[in-house]
C-alpha cells in the first residue's frame, strides 16, 4: 500500500481529559509531515461520562475544515460503534483494566494509556480477552516509537560504542501536592496515585529500550530492587527508586531508576555510560527532542557529536500509526511494545510495591491473581 492509497484508519476516544486531548490533537496532524503517506488517522467517535464535556471536547479541537466525530455521553457507545476500528482509552490508570475489557470484549482493537493496567495480573487478563477476541491490544508507550528514541535504540546496537554498563534514568514533575486536591489523580490512591505508576513507565522504558532489548541481554528478566518514600498527604509514594540488574546475560547492565512527584527531573534525564563512550538525553524523557554521544578512547573524549529532532504535533501520532499499521497487517501484537514488555513493565511495578509495601486501597485492582 503506497502513498496513493493510505489506510484510513479509524479512532474512538475514550475520555475527554488531558491526554485524550493531546492525543486527539495529534490524530489531526497530516502524517506527511512526518514522512507517513501509508497511513491516515481519523477520528470517528469520542465517548465520556458526561455529555456536555464530550461536546465541549469536539467544538474544541475540530473546526469546519475536518469532519466532526460522533459525541457519545457514554463509553460503551464507543465500543458498538461500527465506524470505529480503534479504541484509544486515556482514562485514569485504574479505570484501563475495565475501558479495554470493555472494548476487546466488543471486537475493537486496543491502545490504552500508560501504565496499561495497576498490577500485573489485570494485564494478563486483559491479554487473555484480546487473544480470545483476536483483537489487537497495545499499551500506548508513545516514546518507544519516537525517531530519536530510534535513533539511540540503533547507535547503541550498533556496537560501536562497545557495551552498555550502567544507565540512570528520572523523570520526575512538581506537581505541587501540598496544593492540589487529594482528589487529584496524583494524590489519590483510589486513581492509582503516585510516581511510580504515572512517571515511573518513563525511566523504565528507557531501561527496556538500551539494557533489555539489547542483543546481548537476549530478552532476559533483570532482578529488581525498590525504595520509596510515601507521602503523608494521601500515602501515594512521592520519591521512587528501583534498580535492574541485568546479569544472566552476556550484557552484565545496571538500570538506575526513579521518579518523583515533588521536584522538577533531573537534567540530563538519561545518562548511558557505555565501555567506549556515553549517551545523554535531554529531559523530558517522555519526548526528548535532543541528544550527545561521547566517544572515548581510554578515558578521553575523541568525539561528540549532537542531534536534535524535531516534528509537527506532540509526538502521540508514531504510537498510532504502529497501531494501523499492525492492524492493517493483521497483528495482534506490535513486534516494537508488544505484551510481554508491558507485562515485564508491570511485574517489575508490582515488585517494587511489594518489596516497599505499598498497597492500593481494597476494590482497585480488579484482579489480583494471575489467570495464566
Ligand atoms: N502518554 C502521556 O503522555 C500521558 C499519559 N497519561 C496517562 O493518561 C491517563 C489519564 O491522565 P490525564 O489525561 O492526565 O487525566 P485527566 O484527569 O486529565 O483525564 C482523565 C479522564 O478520564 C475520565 N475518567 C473516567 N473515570 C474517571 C475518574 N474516576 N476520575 C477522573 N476521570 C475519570 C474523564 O473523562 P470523561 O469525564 O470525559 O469521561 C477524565 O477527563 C493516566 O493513566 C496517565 O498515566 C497522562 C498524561 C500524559
Ligand atoms: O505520562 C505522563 O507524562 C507527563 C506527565 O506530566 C504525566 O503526569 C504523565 O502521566
Amino acid at each position: 500500500m503506497g502513498e496513493t492509497n493510505p489506510l484510513v484508519f479509524r479512532w474512538g476516544i475514550i475520555s475527554t481529559g488531558k491526554i485524550a486531548t493531546a492525543f486527539t490533537k495529534d490524530m489531526l496532524v497530516d502524517p506527511k509531515t512526518r514522512d507517513v503517506h501509508d497511513v491516515i488517522h481519523k477520528v470517528t467517535a469520542v465517548g465520556s461520562r458526561n455529555m456536555s464535556s464530550v461536546q465541549n471536547f469536539i467544538d474544541t479541537l475540530f473546526d469546519d475544515k475536518v469532519s466532526k466525530p460522533k459525541a457519545y455521553g457514554s463509553y460503551e457507545e464507543v465500543y458498538v460503534d461500527p465506524e470505529v476500528d480503534a479504541v484509544y482509552i486515556g482514562t485514569p490508570h485504574t479505570s484501563h483494566y475495565i475501558n479495554a475489557l470493555d472494548a476487546i470484549k466488543a471486537k475493537k482493537h486496543v491502545l490504552c494509556e500508560k501504565p496499561v493496567t495497576t498490577n500485573a495480573a489485570e494485564l494478563r487478563s486483559l491479554i487473555q480477552a484480546a487473544k480470545e477476541s483476536n483483537v489487537f491490544f497495545m499499551e500506548a508507550m508513545w516514546t518507544r516509537f519516537q525517531p530519536l528514541v530510534l535513533e539511540v535504540k540503533k547507535i547503541g546496537e550498533s556496537g560501536e560504542l562497545g557495551r552498555p554498563v550502567v544507565l540512570h534514568a528520572d523523570l520526575s514533575g512538581n506537581y505541587d501536592i501540598e496544593n492540589i486536591p487529594t482528589t487529584h489523580r496524583i494524590l489519590d490512591p483510589y486513581l492509582g496515585g503516585g510516581a511510580l505508576l504515572d512517571i515511573g513507565p518513563y525511566p523504565l522504558v528507557w531501561a527496556i529500550i538500551a539494557l533489555y532489548e539489547h542483543p546481548l541481554n537476549e530478552s532476559t528478566i533483570p532482578a529488581v530492587t525498590g525504595s520509596m518514600l510515601k507521602t503523608p498527604i494521601t500515602g501515594v509514594d512521592c520519591n521512587t527508586c528501583f534498580t535492574l540488574n541485568f546479569f544472566q546475560s552476556k550484557i552484565a547492565a545496571q538500570a538506575v531508576l526513579s521518579c518523583s512527584i515533588n521536584v522538577d527531573s533531573a537534567d540530563p534525564g538519561v545518562t548511558i555510560r557505555y565501555e567506549k563512550g556515553v549517551v545523554r538525553i535531554k529531559t523530558p524523557i517522555f519526548c526528548p527532542k535532543e541528544f550527545e554521544v561521547e566517544y572515548t578512547d581510554r578515558g578521553k573524549v575523541v568525539r561528540s557529536t549532537k542531534r536534535k529532532f524535531e516534528y509537527v504535533g506532540g509526538g502521540w501520532h508514531f504510537q498510532a500509526d504502529e497501531v494501523a499499521r499492525c492492524v492493517r497487517d493483521g497483528k495482534i501484537v506490535s513486534d516494537s511494545w508488544g505484551h510481554v514488555k508491558s507485562l515485564l513493565e508491570m511485574d517489575i511495578f508490582d515488585e517494587v510495591r511489594r518489596q516497599c509495601s505499598y498497597m492500593f486501597p481494597p476494590g482497585v485492582e480488579k484482579v489480583i491473581l494471575a489467570t495464566e
